[in-house]
């Protein structure tokens, strides 16, 4: 098997290469220094000429925020960039892995949401990536569609770095509770992506780690196991309003992909343990 995984300089692209070299897979990982999504007749000829089985399509135009400002950019990238990459693993018969987002649901109710629930993106984001899903579900056959939430790893910026950081400042933080969903640490997703990129068990999978919790709590978890003494009060979302829109319900059910035969994603509260000793090798390999 040769796979081609996009976003290798992002969180997760950079996991999923690591899992791949580690199972001994012929692995490239490619950035927008190779290509821009935005060029299809680059992405094609790429594509071409790597001329993968599997193409993990884990790159993505994510700041949220400013999508709301840049609109066309964001659709540029992460709807036709994702059809760019679609019509090109069609051309070469290669399965396709397009990574998706909570934000394609409206957000409403305390219910997991299910894969083929009614769709509702809040935000030029989420509209965004729900093109990127409709045009792999119009241009192949041979698709997995994953929808994951609250992502962290070691190659970026993250919510539980962000809290280490203010932990050396603060003794007392206040953070939103009234957002529930699930944090994916990319290192457990990419075992779940290799593994799956050897299936034929085609469709569309919501993989998180198991279980849910508001911000509030995933920040009070990451400082009781970080040994950080930070008082966490939860606040609604109006306190901290930001430009975009975000759905207070993302949870996600897992049940298709447990009912397909795949391994669920370990509990959220493991991954954060985990992490935090990611995140010591890495400070030790830096000083
Ligand atoms: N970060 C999060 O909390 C969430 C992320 N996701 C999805 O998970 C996937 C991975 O996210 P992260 O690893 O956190 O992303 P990231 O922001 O860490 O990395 C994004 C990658 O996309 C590449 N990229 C951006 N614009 C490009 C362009 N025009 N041409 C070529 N490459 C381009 C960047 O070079 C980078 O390698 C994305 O598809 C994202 O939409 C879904 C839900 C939540």
């Amino acid at each position: 098997m040769k796979v081609l995984v996009t976003g290798v300089t992002g969180q997760l692209g950079h996991d999923c290469v690591n899992e791949f070299r580690c199972r001994g897979v012929e692995v490239q990982g490619v950035s927008s220094k190779d290509f821009s999504l935005t060029d299809g007749a680059a992405v094609e000829k790429y594509i071409k000429e790597y001329a993968p089985d599997v193409v993990l399509h884990g790159a993505a135009y994510t700041a949220v925020d400013k999508a709301e400002d840049e609109q066309e950019t964001c659709m540029a990238v992460n709807a036709e960039g994702t059809r760019h990459i679609a019509k090109a693993c069609a051309e070469i018969g290669a399965k396709m892995i397009y990574i998706s987002t909570d934000y394609v649901f409206p957000g409403d109710g305390e219910e997991p949401y299910e894969p083929a629930d009614s769709k509702g993106p809040q935000n030029v984001y989420g509209k965004s990536k729900l093109l990127g899903e409709q045009a792999v579900q119009e241009l192949l056959q041979k698709y997995f569609i994953v929808r994951i939430s609250w992502v962290f790893g070691i190659n970026g910026k993250n919510f539980i770095r962000t809290m280490l950081t203010l932990a050396k400042t603060h003794k007392e933080l206040t953070v939103v509770g009234d957002q529930i969903g699930s944090p994916t640490y990319t290192r457990d997703l990419a075992v779940l992506l290799a593994d799956m990129a050897a299936t034929e068990k085609y469709g569309v999978y919501h993989a998180t780690n198991e279980g849910f919790c508001s911000w509030a709590e995933f920040a009070a978890e990451v400082f009781r196991q970080a040994g950080r003494e930070v008082t966490v009060t939860p606040v609604d979302s109006s306190a901290y309003p930001t430009k975009a829109v975000r759905p207070k319900n993302s949870r996600m059910s897992k049940a298709a992909l447990v009912e397909a035969g795949f391994k669920p994603l370990p509990r959220w509260q493991d991954a954060v343990g985990r992490y935090l000793i990611e995140l010591q090798s890495e400070a030790a390999n830096l000083a």
